[in-house]
């Protein structure tokens, strides 16, 4: 089943990570899929409403969070998170086919892509010089242009197979685990709770003062709500002045979250909600797939029905 007329941008070109964890969303493939060549094209367009949903990396298990992506949800649009997707990485280096590692002198790539292999390539290829490309597939598709055995590509195995390149060292990534988190995000709207969601937000510091920081988490401290992410991001007004990026256990609906952002709301009044949608990266707490029929379902749903209003 299609969506007419409904567009999702994601970063390109074909063969991205990004792409491939958003083929994993089956729900999402009967959008009209449209790659763009920078994550800020990707969410310039999606605030521009010229689409509708927009599919970008957020956050690698080695080189840490995307500044692009994270930087325009907090300063530069209103955009909604509205699901998270977790993708196993594997980089490849890839060359012109019959190119070896000792022809490589050049190494392009998604900066957080070339982060991930430092080790390999200070190994491998210490004279190399590497570059920056606005992904590891537009990297590869480089490489196939510039038709030069000389410059190598690190990227997805499958943008090899697109833009017929070969494998010269595989799966060279300097940890095991190497994990990428991507965000689907929308305009406005919110997902319903789950029962397993994340809760993302950004506080600005009033003024920095002791304990200014601990005065915030003291509101998720004293509801026992789980913090599972706290990162300082330059508030961009000058060294030394922050603002704090967090991710929190629970739907923005969930009693003690609304209690918690109410009372931290009344202590600053510069706080951006970025959205609540269902936590992925807990195996444990995975909503549980059911659908109508399940026989789980439809007894919970009758216990569910009985809850009262008020007396
Ligand atoms: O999606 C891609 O291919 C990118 O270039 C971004 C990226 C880079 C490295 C790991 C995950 C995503």
């Amino acid at each position: 089943m299609g969506y007419p007329n409904k567009r999702l941008g994601f970063l390109g070109p074909e063969g991205t990570f990004t792409e491939e964890a958003l083929l994993s969303q089956k729900d999402l493939l009967g959008f009209e899929l449209i790659p763009f060549i920078t994550i800020d094209s990707v969410l310039d367009a999606l605030n521009s409403g010229a689409i509708d949903l927009g599919f970008v990396p957020i956050e690698n298990s080695i080189e840490g969070t995307v500044s692009a992506t994270i930087d325009s949800l907090v300063f530069d649009y209103d955009l909604t998170i509205v699901r998270e997707v977790i993708l196993d990485i594997h980089l490849q280096l890839l060359g012109l086919r019959g190119a070896t590692l000792s022809d490589i002198k050049e190494i392009w790539s998604y900066p957080h892509a070339l982060g991930q292999c430092r080790k390999f390539t200070a190994n491998n290829l210490p004279n190399a010089v590497t570059n920056a490309s606005t992904s590891t597939a537009e990297a590869a598709k480089m490489v196939a242009l510039k038709n030069d055995g000389a410059i190598g590509a690190i990227a997805p195995r499958v943008s090899g197979k697109i833009y017929d390149l070969s494998v010269i060292a595989e799966n060279i990534e300097d940890h095991k685990g190497n994990q990428t988190r991507f965000f689907l995000v929308q305009k406005d709207g919110i997902p319903p709770s789950t029962g397993h969601d994340k809760t993302a937000l950004v506080c600005f510091q009033l003024s920095d003062t002791p304990g200014s920081l601990f005065s915030i988490l003291a509101e998720f401290y004293a509801r026992t709500v789980n913090l599972i992410k706290l990162e300082s991001r330059p508030s961009k007004e000058g060294l030394g002045d922050y603002c704090f990026v967090i991710e929190l256990e629970g739907h923005v609906s969930d009693p003690i979250v609304t209690d918690a952002l109410m009372s931290l709301k009344r202590k600053l009044p510069e706080i951006k909600f970025l959205g609540s949608f269902p936590n992925m990266t807990d195996p444990k707490g995975l909503p549980l797939e059911s659908d109508a029929s399940d026989p789980s379902r439809i007894w919970i749903n009758k216990i569910i029905d009985r809850i009262q209003g008020s007396f």
